[in-house]
């Protein structure tokens, strides 16, 4: 993978993805469709967006008993999206039977690469240690749950930028490390407690970025996307 910019559509339907769209006319863009999107679409739009030379991420974060995410995976796998997603909270068994359902489901096409969310960025250590009940560092949390993503043969996580070098270190830089909770610094972080620009994200040798609202939310999209290209290419100074 090529350090790419992932942009979030988050968005409510296929109209309001195109009138976005039409701020990039000429580009190849990786773009996620999250759970607001493909719930209200399905399939579709996957294949919309692949036949107009996208890459695709379908985030939807299966998390359910090992048996479920093999059979939803199957079927997942024959969308051909790029990226598809678990929860590594789901365990190890269950992250091995994503993996089997996408090998069954691919045919003769590439198997998508697999990741695990460890910590949602929207979560913070105080929150972590109060409400899930899991009384380690937020740190030592996501290098818990990397590692047992690795051991279930996963292609990477889903983590922030905070924790991308431990991870690479750790677990090796092959292993991915796509990080939401990005922004440019006068961005508002919103519902997001981890945060770092995309300059940072690359210092801290993250594999991929996932950028929405600062995008999506923006009066000038294309513009918004080409300073946090530049930032995550390191030409843009952005601390
Ligand atoms: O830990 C996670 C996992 C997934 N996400 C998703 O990324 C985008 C981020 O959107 P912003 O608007 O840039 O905050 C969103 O689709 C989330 O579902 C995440 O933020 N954190």
């Amino acid at each position: 993978m090529k350090k790419p910019l992932i942009i979030a559509l988050d968005f409510a339907g296929k109209d309001e993805v195109n009138r976005f769209l039409t701020h990039f006319e000429n580009e190849k863009l990786f773009l996620k469709v999250g759970m607001e999107l493909f719930f209200q679409e399905g399939p579709s739009i996957v294949y919309e967006l692949k036949e107009k030379g996208h890459e695709i991420f379908l985030d939807l974060k299966l998390h359910d008993i090992p048996n479920t995410v093999k059979s939803a995976m199957k079927g997942l796998a024959g969308l051909g999206c790029d990226m598809v997603n678990v929860h590594a909270a789901g365990g190890k068994a269950m992250m091995e039977a994503a993996l089997e359902g996408l090998e069954a489901g691919r045919g003769s096409g590439k198997r998508p690469f697999c990741i695990a969310v460890t910590q949602l960025t929207s979560t913070s250590e105080q929150q972590m240690n109060s409400e899930q009940l899991i009384p380690v560092t937020l740190n030592e949390s996501v290098l818990h749950y990397a590692s047992l993503a690795k051991e279930a043969g996963l292609d990477g996580v889903v983590c922030s930028s905070l924790e991308a070098r431990e991870i690479s270190a750790r677990l090796g830089e092959s292993f991915l490390t796509v990080t939401p909770g990005i922004r440019l610094l006068t961005d508002d972080a919103g519902d997001q407690k981890r945060v770092a620009t995309p300059k940072f994200a690359r210092a801290e040798g993250a594999s991929a970025i996932v950028v929405g609202r600062s995008i999506t939310k923006s009066e000038n999209p294309f513009e918004k996307y080409i300073q946090c290209k530049q930032s995550w290419e390191g030409v843009l100074n952005e601390a």
